[in-house]
């Protein structure tokens, strides 16, 4: 199929229903405020699209921009399916990389930020070195600095203004300590994570060109999950949209921010729906869970938003378990004997429809025990992963074992996606159209002559580090700590280590190892579907608690289509009951 036919097919299914179909059609500015599963990706995919099509002509493109890795990575699978992928004209990543990659790296001397020529993102030893030399320099005394990191990260993320008094009078012993810890950084030729958005935003304050220089290279800014994106980027989006002319396509949910402590604010997307140039458009209908599950969850965030089931006789049941004994007791009933009945009320579905979730990783710890007892495959994905979800070394690296299994007879993924998304990983090295075309050969012929999927993990990363990350990995420092996850995760699946013995179909988990149940907590299950949403552990979440702990259960409750089982300990009381209070 055509990349124009794709998307005009996806646009099809956006006409049944008027707001999707307003926001598709949409010319200028426009806002799409509405609730789970009522198509705001999906909408936003096929408009992303449309819009490359349509409405801007190569050279120019549009910059999408989502929370964090694991939702850029969703977004690229679907627009993947769209025939869009990322380019020199479709950025498609996290506002920290739309920071550093187009603001902060070619405009840093222009901008004149007062950065080093070369400039390299800190390593966490970096960090900690800096952190330690600045604190020893304002504070002093016996505490452990990293003590200060948190705290001192949440007041440079809120004050990203640093011109504004309140940035010295709020709290004027974290200013100084976070002034010396960036004067170190930059005395490393270092910048953090927290800096990028900050510097970004400060090169376009002080720079009104710069909006120009990006309005001529991306007239279109889309950005999904606006309202977990902190103040930084809507103060961004404010100057490139409304300033600066570049046209806007937001889409997001206020009850679904639960990404306070990170510092989103839900008012901004407020705010900005509000804006007398923008199109708000609201959706009603949810198209993934049953009428049961719509009240209930509607329940469970306290609030009546009016929405609705896209098909009344749609089946969906809530289900409370009251489970006897401690936590490894209660895992084990829901995986022995719960996981069958459920399943054993749907014909066809298999594990991989089906989601375990929990508040917290230690929670986590329980079910895999109890899943693993009982011999059933699991995928984790929270903090206890196999690999930490949010590098994109070993995003990629999993992208290519699953090439090799499957993807380069399916297409799924394409080579070219690997060799885009390589390219990017490894730019540092790959300056030269020279060393570009090697590195493509490169990995091409190391992928190609491992595509057994019975073939060991362990000897397969072997061969791509000799052949590809190592020598990629020598000329690009800033992927230090992408190589430390790759080191650990290496040791992990080698002979002695905990995973010894993986396959690398296990590893891809495509053929017969996608039959998978999905173990996750509440934040990382987020943008996420299943059949069967098993919510374990759930007097946990002792609500009612505050509100963004509501939200937190509703977007828990809105992953499920058919089916969620609350479970909680006998004698406390039913979830269901609390929220009601
Ligand atoms: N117009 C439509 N017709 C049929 N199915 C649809 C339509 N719109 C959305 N869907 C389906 O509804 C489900 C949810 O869509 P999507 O993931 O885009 O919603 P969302 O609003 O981004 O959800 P969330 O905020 O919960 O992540 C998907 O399975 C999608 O294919």
């Amino acid at each position: 199929m055509s990349e124009r036919a794709a998307y005009l097919r996806a646009a099809e299914q956006l006409k049944g229903n008027a707001g999707q179909w307003a926001a598709y059609e949409s010319t200028g500015h426009c806002v799409v405020l509405a609730g789970p599963g009522s198509g705001k990706t999906k909408t936003l995919a096929a408009k992303v699209a449309r819009m490359l099509a349509e409405d801007v002509h190569d050279p120019r493109g549009l910059a999408c921009i989502t929370f964090n890795n694991e939702c850029a990575r969703e977004l690229e699978d679907r627009l993947a399916a769209l025939g869009v992928e990322p380019s020199g004209r479709v950025f498609i990543g996290t506002v920290h990389s739309f920071s550093l990659t187009q603001i902060i790296l070619p405009y840093a001397k222009t901008a004149r930020l007062g950065l080093p020529d070369q400039v390299g993102v800190a390593t966490q030893a970096q960090q900690k070195r800096a952190l330690a030399a600045a604190y020893e320099s304002t504070i002093g005394g016996h505490s452990d600095p990293e003590d200060e990191r948190y705290p001192l990260n949440t007041y440079r993320r809120t004050h990203i203004d640093r011109s504004a008094s309140a940035w010295r009078d709020t709290d004027p012993r974290k200013a100084a300590l976070a002034e010396a810890y960036e004067a170190e950084l930059r005395a490393a030729g270092v910048i953090d994570f927290e800096d990028m958005p900050r510097l970004a935003f400060a090169a376009l304050k002080e720079n009104a060109w710069l909006g120009q220089a990006l309005f001529a290279k991306y007239p279109i800014l889309v950005i999904d999950e606006y309202q977990d994106l902190g103040t930084a980027l809507h103060r961004m989006v404010v100057g490139l949209c409304f300033k600066a002319g570049i046209r806007l396509f937001a889409v997001g949910d206020l009850d679904q921010s639960i990404y306070g402590f990170a510092g989103a604010r839900p008012d901004l997307l407020r705010k900005l729906s509000e804006r007398e140039e923008v199109e708000t458009i609201r959706l009603k209908v949810n198209y993934r869970s049953g009428t049961k599950i719509v009240a209930a969850a509607q329940a469970a965030l306290g609030e009546d938003r009016e929405y609705e089931a896209a098909d009344d006789d749609a089946v969906s049941e809530v289900f409370i378990e009251e489970l006897g004994g401690h936590y490894p007791a209660q895992a084990s009933e829901l995986i022995n004997r719960l996981l069958p009945e459920a399943l054993g009320r749907h014909e066809g579905l298999g594990y991989k429809n089906v989601a375990v979730l929990y508040e917290a990783a230690w929670l986590g710890d329980e079910v895999l025990a109890a899943a693993t007892a009982a011999g059933i495959p699991v995928v984790r994905n929270d903090k206890k992963s196999l690999y930490p979800r949010s590098s994109r070394l070993m995003q990629w690296i999993e992208q290519c074992s699953q090439w090799c299994c499957d993807g380069w007879k399916s297409g799924k993924p394409r080579f070219s996606r690997l060799a885009k998304g390589g390219h990017r990983l490894f730019a540092q090295a790959l300056r030269t159209e020279e060393r570009s075309l090697a590195f493509h050969r490169q990995l091409l012929t190391c992928l190609w002559e491992r595509r057994d999927g019975a073939d060991e993990l362990s000897e397969w990363l072997d061969a791509l580090n000799t052949a590809v990350l190592e020598p990629m990995a020598a000329a690009c420092p800033d992927l230090n700590d992408e190589m430390d996850n790759f080191a650990d995760f290496a040791a992990l699946v080698s002979q002695g280590g905990d995973r010894s013995g993986m396959t690398l179909g296990e590893f891809a988990g495509v053929g017969d190892h996608d039959d998978r149940l999905t173990l996750t907590t509440l934040h990382s299950a987020k943008g996420r579907e299943f059949d069967i949403v098993f919510m374990f552990g759930a007097d946990e979440l002792r609500l009612p608690g505050t509100a963004e702990k509501r939200r937190l259960f509703y977007v828990g409750f809105t992953r499920a289509k058919l089916e969620i089982i609350l479970t909680h300990r006998t004698g406390s009381p039913s979830p269901l009951e609390l929220i009601r209070k």
